[in-house]
């Protein structure tokens, strides 16, 4: 094991906390995981990670039980035997977008916690609202549909902040919570983002928020790098509330590095830290998971956690509202570019669960066999039409269509787009694995064709390498379609950590942070000390002549089939 300073990276997400310890020279030292459902089910009532009150669209998560995982997941790094006194920085990726209310108690009960105590039994009183609302919130329709308004489009208000409305953006949610609860709308001092929350404890004081995950929020004006005074206004209710929002929201850090503070107190003197641990800003999991590995323009990640996001950088600014621009958390001037899809994990999950239940220990097994017997597009024949679907067991985000499930043909070229009748009995539930997959990646194909051009050799417009994380990335059959659908000419590849990239790229950000040289880069510092081998593992051969051509041949299908299922649902 090395002997020098070793760095923790955290990932507060949807399902899980987890940490990881990484060394100076990127190796994984230690890691440990708290399971929401597992841990907490019961005594929070919550069902994968969150609660969910179907009437208003409410997807919200108990903050004490955020509380109760950071005290255990640091207990379980102890029962590792992890070298925590030897930890010197600490950042991490959560959740993007969810927000928690402290009360005016916050910033003083975060002060003077007692080691001799637990988080949850001195913390009740810091928050006014007992709940976080949850990234897979769709409360805020009629917030989203004034911010859109606000500045004229969606066109300009991504132009603005990177995004179009959204329901999870947390200016929507903040505006919601002013005029669904305005009593604890009043009541709150601060407003954190899942980020600086997890930040502020181990700071032991209210962090401000940090510059890659503020632009999650639609009130961050980009191109200014400043509060966006106008949507302030919208959200606060009036030019009289401007001033007790900013108050609520806090700075924000403009550097992704640095320190903001050493560790407070409560855990050095509970867990062992070092007085010296310093506390880096902490972002959200798709910007941390940008910094898992040294990634390059025409690379991209597919995250497959809860959510299934899509992931590129770039130094062009080319906001539009089919997708997101987010600050990249490291690099002032670059970007990351976002979709994400609210249908990603539990969506597979419910098609798995109507196949038979494999007899083996991997749930996954029946899928698996299922996708991969399946041929792309279950085109069998050459008279065969191509299958296509959209999976959504929750109203999705890309594009915004309601809740359902839909299954098309159309001929090998696209044309001939048709609806499946119920009643026709040649699409088994077998054949949704593979579909269901294809379904994903054809929306990813779809909505990233602008930003990928030809690697080489005039190849067809593609990524160069596809970099699979989230826990769906442990899946070779998701990982053969991803490379049959998005091509890859280099190549899909799974990080070695697998569902823990958001972790590692948290670890790393503390790295850079603490160890950085003057106007050193991230990736520069990053780019150093990272080698392939131990830390990806290629998957499957990506870009592969012919069959990226026949999905090729539907992607346009595929653009019709939503915008038919579009127009019913707005019809
Ligand atoms: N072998 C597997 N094949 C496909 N999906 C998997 C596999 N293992 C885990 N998953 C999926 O990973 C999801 C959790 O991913 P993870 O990245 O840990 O989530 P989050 O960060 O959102 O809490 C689960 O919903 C599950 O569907
Ligand atoms: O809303 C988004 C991104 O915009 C989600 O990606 C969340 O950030 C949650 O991520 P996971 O829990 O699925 O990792």
């Amino acid at each position: 094991m090395s002997s020098g300073p070793l760095y923790l990276g955290f990932d507060l997400s949807t399902q899980q906390l987890k940490a990881i310890v990484v060394s100076s020279d990127l190796k994984v030292v230690s890691e440990a995981k708290v399971d929401f459902d597992a841990d907490f089910g019961a005594k929070y009532d919550i069902s994968k990670g969150v609660r969910v009150n179907e009437d208003d669209g409410e997807v919200f998560a108990p903050v004490a039980m955020w509380l109760e995982a950071l005290d255990l997941v640091l207990q379980r790094l102890k029962e590792n035997k992890c070298p925590v006194q030897d930890i010197r920085g600490i950042s991490g990726s959560c959740q993007q977008h969810g927000s928690v209310f402290w009360s005016a108690d916050g910033g003083s009960a975060l002060k003077k916690l007692d080691a001799g105590k637990t988080l949850v039994e001195q913390l009740t009183i810091a928050f006014s609202y007992e709940f976080g609302p949850n990234w897979q919130d769709h409360s805020t329709q009629a917030e989203c549909d004034l911010f859109d308004a606000h500045l004229g489009s969606k066109q300009k208000l991504a132009e603005a902040t990177g995004s179009s409305a959204h329901h999870r953006f947390t200016g929507t949610q903040i505006m919601r919570m002013r005029r669904r609860r305005p009593e604890v709308y009043a009541k709150t001092a601060r407003i954190s983002l899942v980020s600086s929350f997890l930040a502020s404890l181990l700071l032991g004081e209210i962090a401000p928020i940090d510059i890659g995950d503020v632009t999650g929020m639609n009130l961050w004006d980009i191109r200014k790098d400043s509060w966006h005074e106008s949507l302030l206004q919208l959200t606060a209710g009036g030019e009289d509330g401007i001033p007790e929002l900013r108050k609520k929201l806090g700075d924000v850090r403009m550097d992704g590095g640095g320190t903001m503070g050493s560790i407070s107190s409560y855990f050095v003197e509970k867990y062992g830290f070092n007085p010296e641990c310093q506390i880096v800003p902490f972002t959200g999991d798709n910007p941390a998971t940008i910094l898992a590995l040294p990634l390059r323009p025409l690379d991209a990640i597919v995250s497959l956690g809860t959510s299934s996001t899509f992931l590129m950088i770039t130094p062009t600014y080319l906001p539009d509202p089919s997708y997101h621009f987010m600050n990249h958390p490291a690099n002032p001037g670059h970007y990351m570019f976002m979709l994400c899809y609210k249908n990603g994990g539990l969506a597979r999950e419910k098609v798995r669960d109507r196949l038979p239940k494999p007899s083996g220990s991997d749930p996954w097994a029946k899928f698996n066999k299922a996708v991969l017997e399946t041929p792309p597009l279950d085109i069998k024949t050459e008279t065969d039409k191509a299958k296509l679907g959209l999976y959504f067991p929750m109203p999705e985000i890309v594009p915004n269509i309601k809740a359902g499930t839909w299954r098309y043909t159309s001929k090998s070229d696209g044309s001939d787009l048709q609806e499946k009748a119920e009643n026709e009995d040649d699409w088994p539930p077998d054949t949704d694995a593979r579909i269901i997959v294809e379904s994903q990646a054809l929306s990813m194909r779809l909505r990233s064709q602008n930003l990928v051009t030809s690697p080489k050799d005039a190849l067809p417009a593609q990524p160069r390498r596809i970099y699979l994380v989230g826990g769906g990335s442990l899946n070779p059959a998701i990982a053969r379609v991803m490379g049959d659908v998005l091509g890859g000419v280099d190549g899909v590849y799974k990080l070695d950590v697998g569902g823990n990239a958001c972790a590692l790229g948290g670890a790393y950000k503390a790295v850079w942070a603490l160890e950085r040289g003057e106007n050193e880069s991230f990736d520069a510092l990053i780019g150093k000390r990272w080698t392939e081998e131990g830390a990806i593992q290629k998957v499957d051969d990506g870009f592969k002549d012919g069959t990226f051509q026949k999905y090729g041949g539907v992607v346009g299908a595929f653009e019709d089939m939503e915008k038919r299922i579009l127009e019913v649902a707005h019809n």
